[in-house]
């Protein structure tokens, strides 16, 4: 495989000389590096092909089209060969980083508006040149967005753009779930239509928060969490009350972008019309500016390595268990996405969403329960009919259920099953997907070939799984899991949390959730890694890993398929023993039954428990009752026991003097006797004397 797109550039690894490491992906490293014929500074992505078997495709066509982008605003390679097992893409060297970078480095608060003017009009003219071209980025973020040293900016990472043009296999690569969750729209996440280079603006909106904020919004929280807040919340906005420092023009810009619907969003031409630009410098003020005095890049990129080395070791220590550090890598980035649903299910029940969730958050619930949506005018999303009737049933465990009406109205509104949709791109048990649908009677047919249906008696399961989230959740975070994580990555964006990083951050409005958040949940879902799916590589060779958790039978993309993915019908044998699959803690099969039986056995708890506090007034009232019964009975006893009292003392006296009669009844009959031996004693005399 060799695409050699500029001539200068020589297509052999020993004409290179790798230097420092200056990035990370997750398949990927990237190198400063020097041509040694032309003695250029490069940067070179090596590319492990070991590591991404099954996604060729992705791969090839992310070089193809950076060698073919021909636009000062876009990063081109110079060429690219293999060497060995790896894939090497020659590029310019961006010295100033990604935006991510500098951000986590200096700008933990995120940046000024000129500069973030400057930044965007810059991707913007990216993107409208790509949208042009008939490509969709798909993973628009500060992560990709690239400065070098005279402080030009350039697109970066094709790994999962898409061509608009395309037909076949390749227009449906557009229906799968691919990107990086917070920055992800919503139409992405949905599959129901595909999408079109509207989801870029989707992206570039949520990038513009990222470089206001220096965080994405949601990004505290656990990527399947991110999806159902991303389709259940409004969108997300700059607000005028915490954002003050912005001016009308960029919040107007940003909630232009951020539009559920896609079509309401403006394309990319009009939006670099927009005069929220009129603020943009030229570049060199960028130079003069964020890149000023910053350390080198490499030096940079350790730096940030460290702190994170040093954040994952602290919690390592603080919370070295199995399930937290399960828990720490999941969060970490997508490439270790492991979609088992109960811990999912377990996931978003550890967010507590009042008190200590991040001010998007919080601000998209407050915006809909005033009925409009500060930010951007729009009215909130309509809440469902079944979500009100089940809080009015249930006051007192509102708090409780809300969190568990928002997943299944989001999975509700999903076209297919998120899980389902997962599936084909991530680690998503068999069982998992069964736990949901267990039947699929009303199938909905999506492009993709994927079916799905939400079992009501699953929801209830869901519902009983939020209800009792204590003694569930242990459980749930007990399980077993899939896959062996893979080698561990720093990815291209720092997953820890700022003011790990930069403990002199300051609060800013936003700034009170570091002290809220639960110690052993990371906050930040940075720059997650991509994923580009492609669903028609089932067949390449799989690459086979016995784990302890669970049988890797292939990797797909960037992402692992397990034994369980593969053979649906095994699973609930592979199943049986919690083991080998370990999705859930009940065999698939039998979790439909289970699932059928807990509203029963739900409703019998329920009855027991008003029995119970019946039962308990009852023993109130009785034990009031009792207690004028006891006084009475104790008087009575005291009487009764006087009366007893003197009465034995009389049955005693009676009683001895029966006694004493008795003895002298004895002692008179033994004197009769002896009278009566005496007598005939006599009478014997008598008698002798006679004769
Ligand atoms: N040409 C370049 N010059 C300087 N740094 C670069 C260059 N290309 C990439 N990097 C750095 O390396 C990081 C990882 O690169 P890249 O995004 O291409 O890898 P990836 O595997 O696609 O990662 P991800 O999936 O997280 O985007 C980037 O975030 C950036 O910081």
């Amino acid at each position: 495989m060799e695409h050699l797109s500029d001539k200068k550039f020589p297509v052999n690894s020993k004409d290179y000389n790798l230097y420092e490491e200056v990035g990370e992906g997750v398949s990927a490293t990237v190198y400063r590096a020097l041509c040694i014929p032309l003695n250029k500074i490069v940067a070179i992505k090596v590319l492990d092909l070991e590591k991404c078997n099954n996604d060729l495709d992705g791969i090839r066509r992310e070089v193809l089209t950076m060698s073919l982008i021909d636009h000062p605003t876009v990063l081109r390679a110079h060429c690219s060969f293999t060497a060995g097992c790896s894939l090497w893409v020659v590029m310019p060297y961006m010295a100033g980083g990604s935006c991510l970078h500098i951000m986590k480095s200096a700008y933990p608060e995120g940046f000024e508006e000129t500069i973030i003017a400057t930044l965007l009009r810059e991707v913007l003219k990216a993107l409208v040149y790509l949208h042009a071209h008939g490509n969709i980025h798909r993973d628009v973020k500060a992560g990709n967005i690239l400065i070098d040293s005279n402080g030009a900016v350039k697109l970066a990472d094709f790994g999962v753009s898409a061509c608009m043009f395309d037909t076949g296999d390749r227009q449906r690569s557009r229906n799968t779930f691919v990107g990086t969750p917070c920055w992800m729209a919503p139409e992405v996440m949905q599959q129901l239509h595909g999408y079109d280079f509207k989801a870029d603006i989707w992206s570039f909106g949520i990038t513009a928060l990222e470089l206001a904020h220096g965080h994405a919004p949601f990004s505290k929280y656990p990527p399947m969490k991110v999806l159902l807040m991303t389709l259940q919340n409004a969108p997300p906005g700059l607000d005028y009350e915490r954002d003050k420092r912005f001016s009308k023009s960029f919040k107007e810009m940003v909630a232009m972008c951020l539009v559920k619907d896609p079509k309401k969003r403006p394309t990319s031409e009009k939006l670099l019309k927009h005069s929220f630009f009129k603020h943009a410098r030229s570049t060199d003020y960028l130079a003069r500016t964020i890149l000023d005095g910053l350390a080198p890049l490499g030096d940079r990129f350790r730096m940030l390595k460290a702190k994170e080395a040093d954040f994952l070791a602290q919690n390592k220590v603080m919370y070295g268990d199995k399930e937290h550090l399960s828990q720490q890598e999941y969060i970490r980035g997508i490439s270790a996405w492991n979609f088992n649903l109960e811990d999912l299910k377990a996931q978003a029940a550890l967010i507590q969403d009042d008190g200590v969730q991040n001010t998007e958050g919080q601000d998209m619930n407050s915006k809909s329960k005033n009925g409009y949506n500060e930010v951007v005018g729009f009215a909130p999303e309509p809440q469902s009919p079944e979500s009100d009737k089940l809080s009015n049933a249930v006051p007192v465990q509102k708090d409780v259920l809300d969190d568990f009406q928002n997943i299944k109205d989001s999975l509700a509104s999903f076209p297919i099953s998120p899980l389902q949709a997962l599936k084909g791109c991530f680690d998503v048990c068999e069982d998992d997907v069964n736990a949901i649908s267990p039947n699929s009677k009303d199938v909905v047919q999506s492009d993709s070939d994927q079916q799905f249906q939400l079992q009501p008696a699953a929801r209830e399961e869901d519902m009983e799984m939020k209800q009792d989230n204590g003694e569930n959740l242990e459980r749930s975070r007990s399980l077993s899991r899939c896959v062996i994580p893979g080698r561990q990555k720093f990815l291209s964006g720092s997953l820890i949390p700022e003011n790990v990083l930069s403990p002199s951050r300051k609060a800013n409005g936003d700034g009170d959730r570091e002290y809220l958040q639960p110690k052993y949940q990371p906050e930040r879902n940075y720059s997650g890694p991509l994923s580009y799916c492609h669903k028609k590589d089932t067949n390449v060779p799989t690459s086979v890993e016995d784990t302890s958790g669970g049988m890797v039978v292939q990797h797909k993309g960037r992402f692992k398929v397990t034994q369980a993915d593969l053979s649906p019908k095994a699973a609930p044998a592979n199943c049986s023993t919690n083991q080998v699959c370990g999705g859930s803690a009940i065999p698939s099969t039998s979790t439909v039954a289970v699932a059928s039986i807990l509203p029963s056995l739900q409703y019998i708890l329920q009855q027991n428990a008003m029995q119970r506090e019946q039962i308990i007034k009852l023993i109130k009232c009785l034990e009031q009752t009792s207690g004028h019964y006891h006084m009475e009975f104790a008087d009575s006893c005291t009487r009764d026991l006087s009366q007893i009292s003197s009465a034995s003392a009389r049955e005693k006296e009676l009683q001895s003097q029966v006694i004493s009669l008795q003895q002298s009844i004895g002692n008179l009959v033994e004197e009769l006797q002896r009278q009566k031996i005496i007598n005939s004693q006599l009478e014997r005399q008598l008698n002798a004397l006679h004769k």
